[in-house]
């Protein structure tokens, strides 16, 4: 054992050393971090209190021109080596994929007892808890600020700056494209597909965008974000998941009318009934700050018994905003971090049941497309009557080209399982044309 004098002095040696990087995936996040650390190199030297060096990185494609200077670093074919070589400090991973190539770096990197960082939600909701156990017992960070709501600093927010308060709800716009299609949707009347496509080329979109649009992705997110603001484990698999594939340009058109902007909201709740999460297409009153979240930004809101509400926004995608996330990760870690991964050690999460859904209350909108015929508008009514759902408001819109007619209504307040059970009573009925459209009002 060196005595205590020389110690301090080796531990002062290594952190003036620079801190050595290897960059796995040079895509939409892996080229910004290279942009990032080239233009604020100075500045990031300043603040970590030492230089943050990438040595080497990592692609499937050596030749692809990504407006960046790859020259100067190391090459290695195999992204699953750079765990363990002898000059690298900590592993980046922007790959992505919950399995797979990032998955081993993660060991790799972990049980090699070297940091890592990622900007992997995917990778962090389906296999976080193991990762964190392996970093605490190796005692090196595991970071993912960019993992969720991208720029925004909700990890640290939640993890650190709240972490007195007994948080209640946590909620939010946690997918740039959806935010970005339902935007552009309601200020252009643009068509999905076309927005959609415009989202992949600004480098918002998954690899697979249908994690995007089906509401994965913020899945993905929400199952952190409770397991950080709650303290209990991180749970995807309970969480109900509706994306915004269904939602027609007249619902955006409808709930404009009606006084909402449609938006896809996460939600976690903790209470005595257990943990409750979804993720859904919500209607979203103009007088709520959500309501005016647009494009590619995210925002997310929690209740702490002592700080209050707490309202993040930022831009939750895109280059330049996850590479924000990913270089102030390492800038923790140029700084000597290492605390737990999660909101405590993964031995002190707890592991509460999933609190039901029908037992919630609140407002919610329907929309009916249905034949044009008289009787129909009763019947729909009557299956509200006898489900016990009172109607709040209520429209009904001309014949359309298909000779069909739509109904768009906002219920009053009432059990969420009521208006559950009035659909199952439509259900099958040969005056509607297709599957009615639900969606839950955002009222808190
Ligand atoms: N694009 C965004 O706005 C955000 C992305 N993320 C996450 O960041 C990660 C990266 O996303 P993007 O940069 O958008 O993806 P991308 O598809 O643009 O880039 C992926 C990169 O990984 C490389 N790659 C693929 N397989 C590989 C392998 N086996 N070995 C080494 N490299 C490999 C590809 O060549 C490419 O350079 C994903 O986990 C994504 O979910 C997180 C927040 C925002
Ligand atoms: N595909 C994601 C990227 C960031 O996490 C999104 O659109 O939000
Ligand atoms: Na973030």
């Amino acid at each position: 054992m060196l005595p205590r004098t020389r110690a301090v002095f080796r531990e002062r040696v290594s952190m003036s050393q620079p801190l050595r990087v290897a960059l796995a995936g040079l895509g939409t996040v892996g080229a910004g971090v290279v942009k990032l650390i080239d233009e604020n190199r100075a500045l990031i030297e300043r603040r970590a209190g030492r230089p943050i060096e990438i040595v080497a990185v990592s692609a499937r494609d050596r030749s692809r021109d990504r407006g960046v200077d790859l020259s100067r670093f190391a090459w290695v074919d195999d992204a699953t080596t750079l765990a363990a070589s002898g000059d690298v400090d900590v592993v980046v991973e922007l790959v992505g994929g919950s399995d797979g190539p990032a998955l081993t770096l993660a060991r790799d990197t972990l049980g090699a007892g070297k940091p890592f960082v990622t900007a992997n939600k995917a990778m962090i909701a389906h296999h976080g808890l193991e990762l964190a156990e392996l970093a605490e017992q190796k005692g090196v960070a595991l970071k993912y600020e960019a993992a969720v709501a991208g720029g925004i600093p909700v990890i640290k927010g939640l993890r650190e700056g709240a972490a007195a308060n007994v948080i209640s709800h946590v909620f939010g716009i946690l997918n740039g494209t959806c935010n970005y299609i339902l935007t552009e949707m309601e200020e252009k009347g643009s068509d999905f597909a076309e927005v959609l496509a415009e989202a992949q080329r600004l480098g918002y979109a998954e690899a697979d965008p249908s994690f995007d649009i089906d509401g994965i992705d913020a899945a993905h997110k929400l199952s952190i974000l409770s397991s950080l603001a709650f303290g209990t484990a991180v749970d995807f698999d309970s969480i109900e998941v509706t994306g915004i594939r269904h939602i027609i340009a007249a619902d955006i058109a409808e709930a404009a009318a009606l006084g909402f902007r449609v938006r896809l909201v996460g939600h976690g709740e903790e209470s005595a009934k257990g943990l409750f999460q979804r993720v859904h297409p919500c209607l979203v009153p103009l007088s709520h700050p959500l309501a005016h979240v647009s494009g590619s930004l995210n925002a997310v809101v929690a209740h702490g018994n002592f700080v209050g509400r707490l309202f993040f926004q930022g831009r939750g995608a895109g280059e330049g905003p996850t590479a924000s996330a990913v270089v102030a990760d390492l800038i923790d870690i140029a700084r000597g971090e290492t605390g737990p991964a999660f909101a405590m050690p993964v031995a002190a999460l707890a592991k509460p049941a999933t609190a039901p859904a029908g037992d919630r209350r609140g407002r919610a909108y329907l929309r009916f497309t249905v034949a044009d015929r008289p009787g129909v508008l009763a019947e729909i009514t009557a299956a509200m009557r006898d489900a016990g759902v009172s109607i709040e408001s209520l429209i009904q819109r001309g014949v359309a080209d298909d000779g069909n007619v739509l109904i768009a209504m906002v219920t009053h307040v009432g059990p969420e399982r009521a208006v559950a059970d009035a659909l199952d009573r439509l259900a099958g009925s040969q005056s509607l044309a297709g599957t009615p459209m639900l969606m839950h009002i955002l009222d808190e």
